[in-house]
């Protein structure tokens, strides 16, 4: 795979990038797109309860006859009892562990309580329910509720990462490096898809013709520079087969100049708690 590995901090490691499966609307069936993403090489898959859609990926797994060993399976915990909840996904994914369990916001997991809930994933992990745990949508005071009682730190936090939100992701992505949770992206190719600026496109443009990459390229390597692993998907078959010769080690001074050129804009399309 084009990105590599990322080392997370129970001793595994998780395929970069991951292959999303929520962008398509909530519940549409993900079948065909996620099987062309397998056939084309994606191995680790992102899955969630939310996306209403677990029971299709489980067909395209089955589909496409790759040995459960060779895949990396995240979902996510959005509603009713965890435990209950991670069953149901394993049963509608058809397999007996996944790789990585997140809970999928700090909003949704508060039914619960942050404490109640990380015990319960610990649990859910020492009985080999899934292989590591983690959160996504954890603010910097989120995860000091949850470090008061945790045993383990997640492995992971999930979270909206791309120049337009850099500014206020700052301080989380320095807890995250010092407390050894792996931060991941998602949305990351927001400021070529959604809002677009004039002055941050131009750069975007200069680094794709200096490094010999298309601009989204250019987005997924400011990712990597700074260390956050990726989930972003794509339903062309063209999109896919790029993904994995998109590596490009970007220099620091052209990596600064997207972080301070896009920081001057601030647009978060998930989650607008996350700037509280
Ligand atoms: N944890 C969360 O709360 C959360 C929130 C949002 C998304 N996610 C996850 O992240 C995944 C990706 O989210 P996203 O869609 O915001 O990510 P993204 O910013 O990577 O955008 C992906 C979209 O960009 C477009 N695209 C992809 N490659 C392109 C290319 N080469 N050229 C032009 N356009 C291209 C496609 O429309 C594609 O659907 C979701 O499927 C989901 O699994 C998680
Ligand atoms: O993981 C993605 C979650 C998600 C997709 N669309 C949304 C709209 C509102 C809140 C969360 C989401």
């Amino acid at each position: 795979m084009s990105f590599g590995t990322i080392s997370l901090n129970d001793g595994t490691t998780a395929p970069s990038p991951a292959f999303g499966t929520g962008t398509a609307l909530k519940g549409r069936d993900a079948k065909e797109q996620v099987l062309q993403a397998l056939q084309n090489g994606q191995r680790h898959l992102d899955c969630a309860q939310f996306y209403g859609n677990e029971g299709s990926v489980g067909e395209a797994i089955a589909a496409s006859g790759l040995p459960r060993s060779s895949l990396y399976i995240t979902t996510k915990y959005a509603t009713g009892d965890i435990s209950t909840s991670l069953r149901t996904s394993l049963q509608l994914l058809q397999v007996d562990y996944v790789d990585l369990y997140l809970l999928h916001s700090v909003k949704f997991a508060e039914v619960h309580g942050l404490s109640r809930s990380w015990e319960v994933m610990e649990s859910l992990q020492r009985d080999g329910l899934t292989r590591s745990i983690g959160v996504s949508n954890y603010r910097v005071g989120d995860l000091e509720i949850l470090g008061h009682t945790a045993h383990t730190m997640p492995a992971v936090n999930q979270v909206e990462f791309h120049p337009f939100v850099y500014n206020q992701a700052a301080k989380l992505q320095q807890y995250c490096h010092d407390h050894g949770i792996a931060l991941a992206s998602y949305a990351g190719l927001a400021p070529l898809t959604k809002t677009r600026h004039g002055d941050f496109d131009a750069v975007v443009k200069r680094l794709a013709s200096k490094y010999a990459i298309t601009e989204h390229a250019v987005l997924y390597n400011w990712l990597r520079k700074h260390g956050v692993f990726v989930v972003t998907t794509s339903s062309k078959k063209e999109r896919l087969e790029e993904m994995h010769w998109l590596a490009r080690e970007i220099s620091h001074e052209d990596s600064a100049e997207l972080d301070s050129v896009g920081s001057q804009y601030h647009h978060r399309y998930y989650m607008s708690f996350m700037d509280e």
